[in-house]
This record gives structure tokens, C-alpha cells and sequence, in this order.
């Protein structure tokens, strides 16, 4: 049964609510051991990983990608989209960073297909054991052709699984006011980006980096799945997002201003990331490049993004989800993405511009 789809109403005696359907599944441990990381793929992430906080920390100029599927929903589409990403990184590396969007789990604003993880198939079975096993086999490979991962941390024992894997996370903006997602993050290695709640707000998130900073005491598993409490160590690699809201979008030069003013006063990193999709580009694919190309000019007259992030796959736009047979390959099954040609056509005339920025920059130093 998919348990997303099905609404179960107990009888009003019914005063126990116990859990009709338990499976096993493999522990951490057994899942690394059965697609371990190479001692060079280990080197290739740590790297990566300091990539992102060298940016962050203003020490690589270069311009944060996060680029993907809104979600993974079959190993092939998003193995080819991450061929392509991989030729294209090699065209743009000069002036940007880009990390894949391996997005394997999805908060829904009420119901709906909760992602790979959950649910592989896109069938009527849920299957963890199997979600979790090909979610691990896409990221090493998708790890071996040489990107970054990006992915969203929803469920604390899900991030688990990957945690050797991931370089940046995104806590999103339906979890970011919450405690849990605070102390996990405040476990997780690598940079995270707090998206500002759902309503547009970025106090939320604010108060998640200020959190996440700090060592937390939780309830955690070992990797060999026995429950465990934990003294978490606190990540201070950490940056606001904005993906606009219920009022609209946020990126432009007055809500940046205000998020830029904000997180100054409240002595944190001054150093933010656009989201061009979502409530952004009120979810309309396409508008994701017009977003990106007025985020870059603030970029360019000074304002501290750090990075952006964009929806793109292989086909534009979005299909609702129905028998994998039907679908058609390398179109989004949440929101709507860019197509493969708008997004070379969105990066690569973004490192144009970034390049004729620098040397625009240098001819007045110098020139
Ligand atoms: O990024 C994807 C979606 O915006 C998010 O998962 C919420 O989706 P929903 O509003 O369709 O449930
Ligand atoms: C769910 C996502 O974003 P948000 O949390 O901003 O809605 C996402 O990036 O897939």
C-alpha cells in the first residue's frame, strides 16, 4: 500500500494507533559496505566539500551552482542528466561550482509520492529497503563521474544513509523552523543552505543557522542501526537561501538588501544563496533564467550571493505521475524544470557574464 496516497481514518474507539505493517531494512553499515567509497572518491568529496566552504567563506570567487531534478525518480534519467552536467561543469568551472540536486526525498505541502527513497518504483508499494539501496548506488556513481551532490535532508535516519556522500545540504522551507531538522544539522558534515520558510520570512532560517552552530544532544542510531544518544559537534557552515513565498519572490535587490542587513545585525555569515525556482519563479520553469540573470547583476554590483540554485533535467516543464511505462524519460515528476538546452544556454551565458565582470574588474585595477 502506498501510504501517501491512502488516508486511513480510525475508528473513534480505536484509542491505540498501532503501526499495521513493519519491514527490516539494512543498517548504515551494510549499505557502505555494499557500495563502499574508494579511498579516492573519499579525497574527491572531501574536496569537494571545502570547495563549498572556501566559497562560502569568500575564498574561492567562483559562483555556487546547485542544478538538478527537482526529485530522482529512476537511476537512468538521472545517471544520463549527470553525464551532461559533467560535460557542461567543464565549460563553466572557470567562474562557477556547479553540485548535482540527487534530491531523493521530497516534503509535500500535504500528500503526494515522497520521492525515491520512499517509494522507487512509482508504484502503489512503498519499499525503503530498495529506495534506500538505489538512492546509494545512484550517489556513487553519480560521486564517481566526478560532481558534487546536493541533496535536501528530510529525514534524520534517511540522511544517515549518505552522509559520506552529500558536500551541501538544503534544509527546505516546510523543516526549517523545526528542532529536529536544526539538531541534524548541526550533525551533518559539508555546508548547508536554510531556506526561508514557506510564508517568505527568513527569521526562521536565521534562527536554524544560529541552532545548527551549536552541539545538540539527540536521539541517533549507530551504523549498525541500534539507537544511540549523541553529543553533535555543531555546523557553523552554514547560509540562508532565499525561494521566495506565499507573498512572492524575494530576490530581488530590497528583500536581499533586508536579508543581507538582517543577518549582519544578527552576527551571522553574510552570505546568501537564490533559489531561481520555487516561489521565486512561481513555479514557472522558464522564468528561472530571468531570475538567474537578475541575480547575477546583484552579484556583480556587490550584493553577497554566494550561489543559486535552479530545477533542470533533461525535458522542460513537469508530467504528473502515472505507470513509469508512460513517462516520458528525463521529465520532472514534482515541480517543473528547465530542459537540458535551456540550462547549457542558463550557464553558459551566466559565465559569460561573471568572466566579462572579472574582467571588467581587472581593466579598472589595472588597465
Ligand atoms: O520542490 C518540490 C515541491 O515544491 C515540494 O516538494 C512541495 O511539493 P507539493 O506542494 O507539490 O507537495
Ligand atoms: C522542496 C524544495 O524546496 P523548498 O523547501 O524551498 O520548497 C526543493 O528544493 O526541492
Amino acid at each position: 500500500m502506498n501510504a501517501s496516497q491512502t488516508a486511513t481514518h480510525p475508528a473513534q474507539t480505536d484509542v491505540v494507533n498501532e503501526t499495521t505493517d513493519c519491514a527490516s531494512l539494512p543498517s548504515c553499515a551494510e549499505l557502505q559496505a555494499q557500495y563502499p567509497l574508494s579511498p579516492l572518491l573519499k579525497h574527491q568529496i572531501q574536496q569537494q566539500r571545502q570547495t563549498i566552504h572556501r566559497i562560502l567563506n569568500g575564498d574561492d570567487p567562483r559562483l555556487l551552482v546547485v542544478i538538478g531534478p527537482c526529485s530522482i525518480h529512476d537511476m537512468a534519467s538521472s545517471l544520463a542528466y549527470a553525464r551532461r552536467l559533467t560535460a557542461l561543469t567543464s565549460q563553466v568551472s572557470d567562474v562557477m561550482y556547479p553540485v548535482m540536486r540527487v534530491y531523493i526525498e521530497k516534503p509535500r505541502t500535504a500528500l503526494g509520492w515522497k520521492g525515491f527513497v520512499t517509494n522507487p518504483r512509482l508504484s502503489g508499494q512503498d519499499n525503503l529497503a530498495l529506495g534506500l539501496t538505489l538512492s546509494r548506488r545512484l550517489m556513487s556513481e553519480v560521486a564517481q563521474l566526478g560532481l558534487p551532490i546536493a541533496t535536501e535532508a528530510l529525514n534524520p535516519l534517511v540522511a544517515d544513509y549518505f552522509k559520506d556522500l552529500v558536500s551541501w545540504y538544503a534544509i527546505g522551507a516546510r523543516t526549517t523552523e523545526s528542532q529536529t531538522h536544526r539538531e541534524m544539522a548541526s550533525d551533518l558534515p559539508g555546508t548547508i543552505g536554510f531556506k526561508n520558510g514557506t510564508d517568505g520570512g527568513f527569521e526562521v532560517a536565521m534562527n536554524a543557522m544560529r541552532a545548527a552552530a551549536q552541539p545538540h544532544t539527540i536521539l541517533g542510531q549507530s551504523a549498525d542501526g541500534r539507537l544511540q544518544q549523541k553529543v553533535t559537534r555543531g555546523n557553523a557552515n552554514t547560509h540562508l537561501v532565499l525561494r521566495g513565498g506565499h507573498k512572492g519572490p524575494n530576490y530581488d535587490a530590497n528583500s536581499i538588501q533586508a536579508a543581507t542587513d538582517r543577518l549582519s545585525h544578527a552576527g551571522l555569515p553574510v552570505q546568501l544563496m537564490v533559489d531561481c525556482s520555487h516561489a521565486n519563479c512561481g513555479k514557472v520553469a522558464e522564468r528561472q533564467s530571468e531570475v538567474l540573470q537578475a541575480v547575477l547583476q546583484q552579484r556583480i554590483n556587490g550584493a553577497p550571493v554566494l550561489g543559486v540554485m535552479l530545477e533542470s533535467f533533461i525535458e522542460a516543464g513537469r508530467q504528473p505521475l502515472q505507470d513509469p511505462s508512460l513517462l516520458t524519460f528525463g521529465q520532472s515528476v514534482t515541480d517543473p524544470c528547465l530542459s537540458w538546452s535551456e540550462t547549457e544556454q542558463a550557464l553558459i551565458s551566466a559565465a559569460k557574464k561573471l568572466r566579462a565582470s572579472i574582467n571588467c574588474e581587472s581593466s579598472c585595477c589595472y588597465g
